[in-house]
């Protein structure tokens, strides 16, 4: 997950790829609500890990369920229809799935809870489903403003003599939520009525779907009345598997319409949904069809290639698919017209006002948007342009405008707060990047060289993890390969040259969590004894080893970006790069530091002794034949003699947002 302030996001100009989905949302969590609710041991598979559903089994669990999760995988052992502890206080974030199925289930239950989410939880509806439970004998409490979370539960006296009335036109979770809890009670035949045009139909056909899977045949007329059986009782199925997300899957569904693929490759490949699914917004392919894009589907596969281009404009009742009709707002910036995507006032109320979230962003990329209370009409930009993406704690807002990243003016887009697609999808932007190419040179690098312990690598790391790039240590680069060498049986000398050579350009090596790693070999002690060191420089003494490692270095220019550390990183191994700095400090200050460094690891050392050593080191690799020290012509020299690592890392940020077009 990228948990970093924003990430910029480079034009791309290709997709291709297979993509695995997570689960769907709203299936996990009734699922886990279903499970909990029943008597014996649920195994759920492939269940959706990500915020929403963190927040359920953490409520499970203190309501005194059994939950055992590992992975994708959670055993459930259920209360059999009671809440083993009466009293909670629940905090259950921003997921509308969670607040709103758990409200009816404990006022049912009976106990003494609090319901509380996050601030915009609490500007979310739910008076609807209060007063259909108050109307039942339900004990609800605002403590809040009125008609809002966070709620206050107690035990109620329940009369179940009359149909529960239910208004279901500002959110379907509220009749979900009655469907879904009731059978607590059913001891008699329960009736809902609807009141009111019911909205996002789909997901309470998922509702049904999943209550007959869990043993409940709840009976439908229309979509005014749903009668639960008198005697009904919740009977877990053993083992359920999870779709994966429909909702989801809409932007790889998009990605596929709009990135240009080559002949002969297959497009994206959606792996885990297909027909077969039981989500309403599956129908999202025929909207993406409509505007162009040629879709294969299987039962539980989905093959997307690009087709109309540009795209054709559409004008559409997105009703039955709320959340994967954001998607075709992002879709209509490449169409060949006005789109308008009609009857979403519920978008209104869900994570933010997504009508005037979706307006303004749209617009600052240069669309001409019309918006009204319940649809949107987007006419795509005459001149693109860019401009941080501000996403509202809004996981779809982020996932559907990093869309946009394949405009033609190439311009990158940045999107604030990358972390909230951790509601639905935390790796959203990894598999976005695994399945999109672009133009090498459009991938930007950060060069950071400079003299021994300059800090350089220090603050390079803080960097990449700061902007969410990768990172490439290169001075470790001679180390590794040496290692590597050694583990292979090679010996160090112009004898094995053309061998070590050839195994430098295949290097598996990663820097993460700063760690360094080959293959899946955790390196990074190994790579630092003094043994190491002398290896790494008689390895560096090979011409065709130094050129294989330059092909290796290229390697690591991947999407989002690079942050690069070394010698020679701005002026031999990335001369295009955006940002050259080079990082110096005093050769007094350098000694202290690193003085310190060997003190603190209990090695005796001079002060004197030490700076002799930088000195002599700063002279030989200043006038070396190869790549010699220097700062690229075009680099701006920082000098950290007086600076903290906070502070080089604020400098060096601020050089690089000079560079950027936000
Ligand atoms: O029941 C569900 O799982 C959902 C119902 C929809 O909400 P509304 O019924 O409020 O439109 C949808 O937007 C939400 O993401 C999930
Ligand atoms: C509306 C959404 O979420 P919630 O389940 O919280 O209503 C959504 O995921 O788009």
């Amino acid at each position: 997950m990228f948990d970093t302030a924003f990430l910029d996001i480079p034009a791309l100009t290709g997709a291709g790829g297979t993509v695995h989905l997570p689960g769907s949302k709203s299936i996990s969590n009734r699922v886990l609500l279903l499970a909990a609710l029943s008597e014996g041991r649920t195994t759920v598979h492939d269940l959706l890990a990500s915020d929403d559903t963190a927040v359920m089994l953490a409520a499970l669990r203190q309501l005194g369920c059994g939950v055992d999760a590992s992975g994708s995988t959670a055993v459930i052992t259920g209360l059999g229809g009671r809440a083993v502890q009466q009293q909670a206080k629940l905090y259950l974030g921003n997921a509308g799935t969670a607040m709103r199925p758990l409200t009816a289930a404990l006022a049912l239950l009976g106990g003494d809870f609090e319901l509380s989410g996050v601030p915009r939880m609490h500007e979310r509806p739910i008076g609807d489903l209060v007063d259909a439970l108050r109307g039942l004998g339900c004990a609800i409490d605002y403590l809040g403003e009125d008609g809002f979370p966070p709620l206050h539960i107690r035990t109620g006296q329940l009369v179940l003599d009359a149909p529960i009335r239910v208004r279901g036109d500002v959110s379907s979770q509220f009749l979900t939520s009655l469907l879904l809890a009731l059978p607590l009670v059913a001891s008699r035949e329960i009736s809902i009525e609807v009141v009111g045009e019911l909205i996002s139909r789909p997901y309470v056909e998922i509702t049904l779907n999943l209550l007959d899977r869990f043993g409940i045949a709840v009976q439908r007329e229309g979509w005014q009345r749903f009668t639960i059986p008198a005697g009904s009782r919740y009977r877990s199925p053993g083992d359920i598997h999870v779709e994966g997300d429909a909702s989801s899957a809409s932007y790889f569904i998009a990605l596929g319409a709009i990135g240009a693929w080559a002949e002969g490759q297959k497009g994206i490949e959606i792996e885990g949904l297909g027909e077969a699914s039981i989500q309403g917004d599956i129908h999202f392919i025929e909207a993406a069809r409509q505007m162009g894009a040629r879709i294969d589907a299987s039962a539980n596969s989905l093959r997307i290639r690009r087709g109309a281009w540009p795209l054709k404009a559409i004008a559409l009742d997105c009703n039955h698919i709320p959340d994967a009709a954001m998607t075709l707002a992002v879709m209509a910036l490449y169409a060949d017209g006005t789109s308008t995507l009609r009857n979403i006032a519920s978008w209104r109320v869900k994570e933010t006002d997504r009508i005037a979230a979706m307006a303004c962003e749209l617009r600052k990329l240069g669309a001409s948007v019309e918006e009204g209370q319940d649809f949107l009409k987007v006419t795509p930009p005459v001149l693109w342009q860019t401009a941080p993406i501000h996403t509202y704690d809004d996981h779809r807002v982020a996932m559907c405008f990093s869309l946009a990243a394949f405009n033609p003016a190439r311009l990158p887009v940045r999107i604030l707060d990358p972390r909230c697609v951790g509601k639905t999808f935390p790796d959203y932007f990894e598999t976005l990047f695994s399945v999109t190419r672009t133009e090498p040179e459009l991938v930007p690098v950060i060069c950071i060289d400079g003299p021994t312990a300059s800090g350089k690598g220090t603050v390079a790391a803080v960097v990449a993890q700061k902007l969410g790039y990768h990172f490439l240590d290169s001075g470790a680069m001679y180390r590794i390969t040496a290692l590597a060498a050694t583990q292979a049986g090679l010996a160090i000398g112009p004898a094995q040259e053309p061998a070590i050579a050839a195994l430098a350009r295949q290097l598996p090596v990663r820097f993460a969590d700063g760690k360094v790693f080959l293959g899946n070999q955790d390196v990074t002690e190994t790579i630092r004894t003094e043994e190491a060191g002398m290896n790494a420089s008689r390895v560096s003494a090979l011409p065709s080893v130094r050129l294989a490692l330059v092909d290796l270095q290229h390697g690591f220019r991947q999407l989002p970006g690079l942050v690069a550390d070394g010698r020679d990183m701005g002026t031999v191994i990335f001369p295009d790069a955006a940002l050259k700095i080079f990082l110096t400090a005093s050769a007094r200050q350098r000694a202290e530091r690193r003085y310190k460094q060997l003190i603190s690891k209990g090695i005796s050392a001079t002060l004197g002794g030490i700076q002799q050593d930088l000195e002599a080191r700063d002279a030989r690799d200043m006038s070396r034949q190869a790549a010699p020290l220097k700062p690229a012509d075009d680099a701006a020299l920082l000098d950290n003699s007086e600076l903290s690592i906070e502070e080089s890392v604020a400098q060096v940020l601020k050089l690089w947002q000079g560079t950027r077009p936000f």
